[in-house]
């Protein structure tokens, strides 16, 4: 968890429970006012109040584990009428017992409440989004009618997660009907087109989602599932019901955060909207809840803390306005500083305990197209899904779309193909071809065509390189209104290409769109080589034309990246990239012995020193051993290597396998 403010981690679950018990109190004291008022009706031969039905002491509420969490994210526990004869139930015990304290005692000695509350935290742990959060994000965008309604749309282009159709699929009786114009266009069968339709039907969803919604009583008959969720910085629950209609109806909602940054969607306070039919078993639900906030504190207490805590926070976290997303597709193209952007991945994955999509061997299989039966644990029957793809490999879309969730965000780099072209030559010039039978990087310029030949072994890495890595044909004759079709359809698979001469610019947009910190987007320069040959202006020409649809694919982004800057604001680029700068700096002479980069055989530490392959030196850096443990432990995160990292992350993932 981190550290917001000198407050630890316990002392705020503390409150937290101190909170809850108070709310208990609170829910005590009116069960007994209604009582009383009910006494009084009754005296007085008024009739019987229907919503304020005191409570059924036959409907005992047991809690009962469920074998395996049914919806993701949610849930360890039901209450349920017990059968005649069933022993002991938890709940007895927190209903029985003279004081909280006894109870979570009682509780503490339960196997199978460890078992459980660690199952729930284990997955808790991985990020997914309950889907409350993602329809209360959209209530947000569609009640923001003028303002958001791109942002709406945007939404709903980036995919619909299958929780989140089912949800909106509870809206109403015809939703998913109603919505079908739109869902479609998420099809990677189909182009991108708001049609007339799509447009009707998203002006119907906004109606839906801004209507107040009607209140109902619950059914004390029925089960009333509770719904639990937790992060390493908020906790919550959910009592609902879903009588015969098979509607979500929500009775009772409590949202805690254990700091106070970040989550914007589900800071909501404690609302009872039905509070009276269901006082019994509202109290038992926020017993239940104390007990997971001191449990969970517990673990959390006993843990090492994953971040750091002694570097000096970049600034202080401002007001939440966006949720950070953790289900990303990234391509690592070639010599494009993939490898800087893929640590920001992997310690954004590593801190927050994702999962990661991870080759089997060494890449995915690359130069073959992607295919999941690739990736490490993926399991053909039950559809394994994953948090991060990130490695290198030739893009499949379909295959990529079969394990990450629909929900993920896409994004990728590009790099002039002229300045790759130069860095390619030197770094594969012993695995291609076309490059081993050139005399030089000049010869090949000045003649490609003489030494290259279209299939030849590690020839990718000497044509049109990038088209390559999207998973396209590099000896396609350019034809503009061709290759500009393929143009558009990778805009539409990627919210977000980057460039990597505008390194920085690149990491503000990939924080605004992740909705991430400054810190997670902090790099230093990795994988580069010491020295690059320079390119004459006419040798660039001849290569950006050998290379004519890479290309017109960085021009193309070029333009969109230079767009996006605009919507979001020179200005505050300016701001934001100094701002990048002046942390970079600062943390280069926190974490770093000299501010340039070094030889491998100058870092004595091997598990950061950088990888070596074809003719170029690749330059690396030295961490300062005299660093507080987890200060030192952030810096060597920042330097470590892809290869060693993703086996890292691997061991992490995979205990015990070889
Ligand atoms: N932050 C930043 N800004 C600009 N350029 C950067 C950055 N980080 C890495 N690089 C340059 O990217 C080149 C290495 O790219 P990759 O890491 O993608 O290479 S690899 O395909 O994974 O081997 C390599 O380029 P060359 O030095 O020309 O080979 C790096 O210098």
């Amino acid at each position: 968890m981190e550290e917001s403010g000198g407050e630890s981690s316990i002392e705020q679950l503390t409150q937290q429970l101190a909170a809850l018990t108070q709310t208990v109190q609170d829910l005590q004291g009116g069960y007994h006012q209604v009582q009383n008022q009910l006494q009084a009706l009754t005296a007085a031969g008024g009739p019987p109040a229907s919503a304020a039905t005191p409570p059924d002491p036959s409907l005992n509420p047991v809690l009962t584990p469920l074998s395996a969490p049914k919806w993701g994210l949610r849930f360890p526990f039901f209450l349920e009428n017990p059968s005649p004869g069933l022993t002991v139930s938890w709940s007895n015990v927190v209903l029985s017992s003279v004081t909280f304290q006894v109870a979570m005692t009682s509780l503490y000695d339960d196997p199978k409440r460890a078992e459980t509350a660690e199952a729930t935290l284990r997955t808790l742990q991985r990020g997914k989004r309950p889907v409350e959060e993602y329809v209360s994000d959209f209530r947000r965008y569609a009640s923001d009618t003028e303002r958001n309604e791109a942002a709406l749309k945007h939404q709903f282009r980036l995919g619909l997660s299958n929780s989140l159709k089912d949800e909106l699929a509870h809206v109403g009786t015809y939703f998913s009907k109603i919505i079908s114009p739109i869902t479609d266009l998420t099809s990677s069968l189909k182009s991108f087109h708001w049609s007339s339709e799509a447009q009707l039907a998203f002006d119907e969803l906004k109606r839906r989602f801004t209507t107040a919604p009607i209140l109902r009583h619950p059914d004390p008959s029925l089960t009333f599932p509770v719904e639990v969720d937790a992060s390493k910085s908020a906790i919550g629950a959910v009592l609902s019901q879903r009588p015969v209609d098979g509607m979500v109806h929500r009775a009772q909602g409590s949202f805690k955060t254990f700091a106070d940054r970040k989550l914007c969607g589900g800071c909501r306070t404690m609302r009872l909207l039905q509070l009276l039919p269901i006082l019994w078993k509202g109290l038992f639900v926020l017993l239940v809840l104390g007990f997971v906030v001191q449990f969970l504190g517990k673990r959390l207490q006993e843990s090492p803390p994953q971040t750091f805590t002694l570097l000096p926070p970049f600034s202080t976290p401002s007001t939440p306005t966006c949720q950070p997303s953790s289900h990303i597709v990234f391509l690592k193209t070639h010599k494009t500083a993939g490898s800087t952007v893929l640590n920001v991945l992997h310690r954004y994955g590593d801190r927050n305990s994702l999962t990661f999509a991870l080759p089997q061997k060494y890449q995915f299989n690359y130069p073959s197209f992607f295919k999941v039966d690739m990736v490490k644990g993926y399991d053909e029957v039950n559809k394994t899904t994953y948090d991060l793809l990130c490695h290198h490999m030739r893009f499949n879309l379909p295959e990529v779309r079969k394990l990450m969730p629909a929900d993920s965000f896409y994004f990728t780099i590009l790099r002039d193909p002229a300045t790759l072209a130069e860095s390619s030559f030197s770094y594969y010039h012993s695995v291609s071809s076309a490059f081993k039978k050139a005399p030089n990087l000049t010869e090949f310029i000045a003649h490609p065509t003489h030494y290259y030949k279209p299939g030849e072994n590690g020839n990718q890495f000497a044509h049109n390189f990038q088209w390559f890595d999207l998973g396209l044909d590099p000896d396609t004759p350019f034809n503009e209104s061709l290759v500009r079709a393929e143009v558009r359809k990778i805009e539409r698979t990627f919210q977000l290409v980057l460039l990597s001469e505008y390194f920085d610019e690149s990491m503000v947009l990939l924080k605004e769109e992740l909705c991430w910190d400054l810190d997670d987007v902090v790099t230093f320069k990795l994988n580069a080589r010491e020295a690059s040959t320079p390119l004459e202006e006419r040798e660039t020409e001849m290569l950006r034309a050998w290379n004519a649809l890479d290309w017109y694919l960085y021009v193309y982004f070029n333009r969109t990246f230079w767009e996006k800057v605009e919507r979001f604001g020179r200005e505050r680029m300016d701001t934001e990239v100094r701002k990048l700068k002046e942390r970079r700096q600062e943390l280069v002479e926190i974490c770093l012995e000299g501010s340039n980069p070094v030889r491998a055989n100058e870092i004595k530490e091997k598990s950061i020193k950088p990888f070596q392959f074809g003719q170029e030196k690749i330059m690396g850096w030295v961490v300062k051993m005299d660093l507080e443990p987890s200060t030192r432990a952030w810096c060597v995160q920042m330097v470590t290597p892809e290869l060693r990292y993703k086996d890292i992350l691997g061991a992490r993932q995979f205990p015990g396998a070889v």
